[in-house]
């Protein structure tokens, strides 16, 4: 059987990257998948071509109206539409359409939490596409509707969530994160013009009021079995691509402790990577790749645990986690289609 998928927000940085990595999907090339319905907003009518000229092989292809009539007939859809826009369209899909929001809409499991961050009512909770918690394949593997984790919570709990579930660091972390400007989407805004960009490095969000502190916040809560309090803090910088999450807690481990349990909970992960002690991460390693890369060390003098934390915001930032959770849920591979090599230099 050919699985027949769509992207609803083709024209966007998030499905553009989950378009880029399908034309690479194995399963594309041997005909078990096949790519659909390409939507967009305001830029429906135009081709594909004219939104992302370097997927080549679907140049020609006019992005359609988002409507759950366009998207109807699929047996995946991805959604990679501002926030808020996602439950009308995966209520009118049927039940058994695999559904993979890159959205934060069905991230969080608090209501309380979404009208304080986003406002409004909140549409629901759904399995969270970060297939490296624990017990989190099997329920991806059963779901139909996936909600994709943001950039920042992604490499956020993947650097602090080992220390946080074997009980070395104190419930309360600290994250300050550097992203590149793709991460804010590609709609105009003053702030992300070139010359305010270029030759800056600005701070956001600061103060515990950007959306993803709730996110990283509940993930924490979950491997620690009780409240952990986040302070994060977001720095755009002038790059396209790239996230790197500076993240501390106190602790009284030592580095060899610490170390022995990253070792152990990534071990096995395709795409999560604890460096060789002495190496870095560094974003321009993972550029273009689904890698995770991570380097811990204890400062003593300040009981501090920190883990330093690379990913590409646009692959396993969003469209990696999404093809990823795909993967799962239709029973394959899971790295099908996702590369640990990154773009460099
Ligand atoms: N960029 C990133 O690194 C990450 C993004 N995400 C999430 O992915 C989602 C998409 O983000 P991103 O691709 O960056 O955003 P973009 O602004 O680049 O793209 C948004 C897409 O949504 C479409 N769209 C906008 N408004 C409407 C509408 N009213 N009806 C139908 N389609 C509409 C746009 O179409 P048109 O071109 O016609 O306007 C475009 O295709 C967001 O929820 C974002 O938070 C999650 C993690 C990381
Ligand atoms: C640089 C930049 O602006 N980044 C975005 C994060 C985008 C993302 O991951 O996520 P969501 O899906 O949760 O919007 C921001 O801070 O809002």
């Amino acid at each position: 059987m050919t699985i027949r998928v769509a992207v609803a927000g083709a024209s966007g940085y998030a499905g553009g990257e989950i378009l880029r990595l399908l034309l690479g999907h194995p399963r594309l090339r041997s005909g078990d998948l096949e790519i659909g319905a390409l939507t967009a907003g305001g830029n429906a009518g135009s081709s594909l071509g004219t939104q992302h000229p370097h997927l080549l092989p679907l140049a020609d292809r006019i992005l359609q109206e988002t409507t759950p009539e366009t998207l109807a007939g699929h047996d995946v859809v991805f959604l990679g539409l501002p926030h808020g826009q996602s439950a009308e369209i995966a209520n009118a899909l049927p039940p058994t359409t695999i559904v993979v929001d890159c959205g934060a809409d069905f991230r969080l499991h608090d209501a309380a939490d979404w009208a304080q961050y986003y406002g409004g009512e909140h549409a629901g909770t759904w399995p969270y596409g970060l297939p490296e918690l624990p017990g989190n394949r099997e329920v991806l593997a059963a779901a139909a509707r996936i909600a994709v984790p943001g950039c920042y919570p992604t490499v956020s709990i993947l650097a602090l969530r080992p220390a946080m579930a074997a009980g070395l660091i104190e419930p309360h972390v600290t994250v300050v994160a550097v992203s590149g400007t793709s991460g804010a989407g590609r709609s105009p805004k003053v702030d992300l013009l070139a010359s305010e960009v270029i030759g800056s490095a600005r701070a956001y969000g600061v103060g515990g009021v950007h959306r993803h502190t709730p996110e990283i916040s509940q993930a924490l809560s979950v491997a620690a079995n009780l409240p952990v309090t986040v302070s994060f803090t977001p720095v755009l910088v002038p790059t396209s691509r790239g996230i790197l999450a500076t993240c501390t807690a106190k602790t009284t481990a030592s580095a060899d402790e610490v170390r022995a349990v990253y070792d152990k909970a990534y071990a096995d992960e395709p795409f999560v990577h604890l460096l060789p002690e002495g190496q870095l991460p560094a974003t321009g390693t993972v550029i273009g790749s689904n890698a995770v890369t991570l380097q811990v060390a204890v400062d003593e003098r300040a009981g501090t645990l920190v883990v330093v934390g690379a990913i590409d915001n646009l692959a396993k930032g969003t469209g990696g986690a999404a093809v990823q959770s795909m993967n799962l849920a239709l029973g394959w591979d899971e790295t099908e289609g996702l590369s640990t090599v990154g773009v460099a230099p």
